[in-house]
């Protein structure tokens, strides 16, 4: 990466901090919060996405503050000085600012309305019930021990998959920087059918979620097992409202946890 390329970010970071009218629709949904919406206590506002059971998105999760000094802590880890590094990974003790943002998603989750319900439910007949993340996995220690960061330049993305199986049900995503749409697909979408002597399509819906920077997106259960995800960000596919997503570098961070081995 380049020298202007990098204080191109700075700007931008500075931007989104001391705000920009030319970019103020990248915010749209935080410009309304205010600093004590992103405060530990405060009931988040979460999402299901109605077609996958255990996709859950919290749009507001860490405020344009809590990004821009993520990214820094990131760019100071040192991963990603040479343009060829486009992915870290962490296991075990993860860095200071990675288990605080595990921290967040615990309290993000505890304080969304749904938990009550689940707790209830939980105990009424240890079923899972519509949650951002039952309590069994949400319970469990650490909720995470593994860490991803990625970084893609304008035009990467990550193609369909399922994560692997080497890590537990609850995986959270943290978007930064660039908005992006990830689609879904079912895992078992195509069947031999010899009469039309090719495969068809059973359930060939591909759901669309929008990544906006400062969201956490939750996948457990179905949304986890069943459903492949993938950001196509080749021109035509980052489509949302019927624009274009301009392309932007974009970070993430994923969170999981490794399946403990006997
Ligand atoms: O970058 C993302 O938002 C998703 C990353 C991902 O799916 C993965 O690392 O398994
Ligand atoms: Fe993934």
């Amino acid at each position: 990466m380049g020298e202007n390329e990098k204080l191109d970010d700075e700007d931008e970071i500075l931007k989104q901090i001391f705000g920009d009218s030319s970019e103020d629709e990248c915010f749209e949904d935080q410009t309304v919060m205010n600093d004590s919406s992103y405060e530990v206590g405060h009931i988040r506002k979460w999402e299901q996405v109605k077609e996958i059971k255990g996709l859950w998105l919290c749009r507001i999760f860490i405020s344009p503050q809590q990004q821009s000094s993520l990214l820094s802590a990131i760019r100071n880890e040192g991963w990603f000085m040479d343009a060829s590094q486009n992915q870290a990974m962490r296991f075990g003790n993860l860095p200071t600012w990675a288990v605080e943002l595990s921290d967040s998603v615990y309290e993000a989750v505890l304080s969304s309305n749904h938990m009550t319900d689940t707790l209830t439910m939980d105990r009424y007949n240890g079923d899972k019930v519509d949650c951002p993340l039952p309590s069994d996995i949400l319970w469990r220690e650490p909720l995470f021990d593994q860490m991803i960061a990625n970084v893609y330049q304008p035009g990467e993305g990550i193609c369909a998959h399922v994560d692997l199986m080497r890590f537990e049900d609850g995986i959270a995503i943290v978007s930064l920087e660039s908005p992006c749409v990830m689609h879904f697909t079912r895992v078992y979408e195509t069947s031999y059918d010899p009469s039309i002597k090719g495969e068809v399509d059973l359930l060939a819906s591909k759901v669309p979620v929008y990544l906006n920077p400062g969201s956490l997106v939750i996948l457990w259960g179905e949304a986890r097992y069943l459903w492949k995800h993938e950001i196509n960000r080749k021109p035509g596919f980052q489509i949302w409202e019927g624009q274009e997503l301009s392309q932007e570098r974009r970070t993430s961070i994923t969170l999981r946890k490794l399946c403990h081995v006997e």
